[in-house]
């Protein structure tokens, strides 16, 4: 085909929270910065993307020389900004460099720390799952890029200035999250929507950066729904970093539902993860993030084509792996 060097992506998800990975040893010559975030935004558009877009693209590339691992993971969001990190994207690349390289237990370099990632038991027959080791974690304003006067952190804090009537908890998992525990009727209202897309606006005071918010219900005691507007992206079935951000904190504010190292099962829009939150001798939290990593396509593109958003002779392989998520997903005891 002519148009130039063909890009091969993968399309996948966690939870629903879908992504392109793109392997940078697939590209003839690596993209820039801007032609990356660039590339981002035509790609996942939802309405001119690439098969309905997606949340963000998963750049995998070399590690770093200082980095143990072999492989790196770059996330960007769909606005074209990147992120430190992503939780649901990264057990998907877990997965394809697992299978790149035969190995079920390895390390993959992300922008603040070298994650772990391991290959798990399927979920349900076709459900690929692996987990991450999400961290590192801070609580610290600085970390979070976060400006409320006279506060370093955020733990069970009301805001009246921001949104009267809540009590809202901050940590970098080491992206940024902003998490309320909240009754149904507000975890499917508009008020999330309403917080979320002014602390993403650009021009607030408190997230000059933006920040991912999420309510979370508590369904039992090891059983919470988590439901998040995420930075850069805007609402998505799932966020996987905030999955285990809301997972801290309902450790930390409800002891007496649920311990370090118990089991926690967190419900989404698009799915469920499991999580275990852990605490390291020197007191330093992180957390397990256990879920589905599905391949749904593997796609060509032209690289001129893509770059410049024409995706009309782009070429679609499904898997078939997309069916049997869904069933899972059917299978769900979900009260929704
Ligand atoms: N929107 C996030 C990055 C993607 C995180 C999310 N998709 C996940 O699974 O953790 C941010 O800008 O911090």
């Amino acid at each position: 085909m002519n148009g130039g060097t063909m890009m091969e992506l993968l399309k996948v998800h966690g939870s629903g929270n879908d992504f392109f990975i793109l392997d940078e040893k697939n590209l003839e010559s690596p993209l820039n910065d801007q032609q990356l975030s660039s590339l981002a935004q035509k790609v996942c558009d939802r309405k001119q993307g690439l098969h309905g877009g997606a949340d963000g693209i998963l750049l995998v590339t070399k590690s770093d020389l200082t980095s143990q691992a072999a492989e790196k993971m770059r996330v960007i969001n769909s606005d074209g900004s990147e992120a430190s990190m992503c939780g649901n994207g990264i057990r998907t690349v877990a997965r394809y460099l697992s299978s790149k390289n035969q190995q079920t237990d390895f390390k993959i370099q992300t922008m603040y720390a070298d994650l772990e990632v391991k290959k798990e038991n399927e979920f349900a027959p076709g459900v690929k799952v692996f987990s991450a080791e999400i961290s590192p974690v801070s609580f610290a304003a600085k970390d979070l890029k976060m400006h409320f006067p006279k506060k370093n952190q955020l733990l069970d804090q009301s805001l009246p200035e921001l949104a009267p009537g809540f009590k809202f908890s901050a940590v970098a998992v080491p992206n940024p999250h902003l998490i309320t525990f909240v009754d149904h009727q507000q975890l499917i209202g508009p008020k999330l929507g309403e917080i979320a897309s002014y602390l993403n606006d650009g021009k607030n005071p408190y997230f000059p950066d933006g920040v991912n918010v999420s309510f979370v219900e508590v369904l039992t005691k090891d059983k919470i729904f988590v439901r998040t507007y995420e930075r850069g992206v805007g609402f998505t079935n799932a966020c996987g970093t905030a999955m285990s951000a809301a997972s801290l904190i309902y450790v930390m504010l409800y002891p007496h539902n649920i311990n370090l190292e118990q089991r926690l099962t967190v419900i989404n829009p698009g799915g469920m993860v499991k999580t275990i939150v852990h605490q390291r001798t020197d007191g330093a939290y992180w957390i397990s993030l256990i879920g589905n990593a599905t391949f749904v396509a593997r796609v060509t593109v032209a690289q001129p084509a893509a770059l410049a958003g024409d995706f009309s002779q782009a070429t679609w392989q499904a898997t078939g792996e997309q069916a049997a998520y869904e069933k899972f997903v059917r299978g769900l005891d979900s009260e929704f």
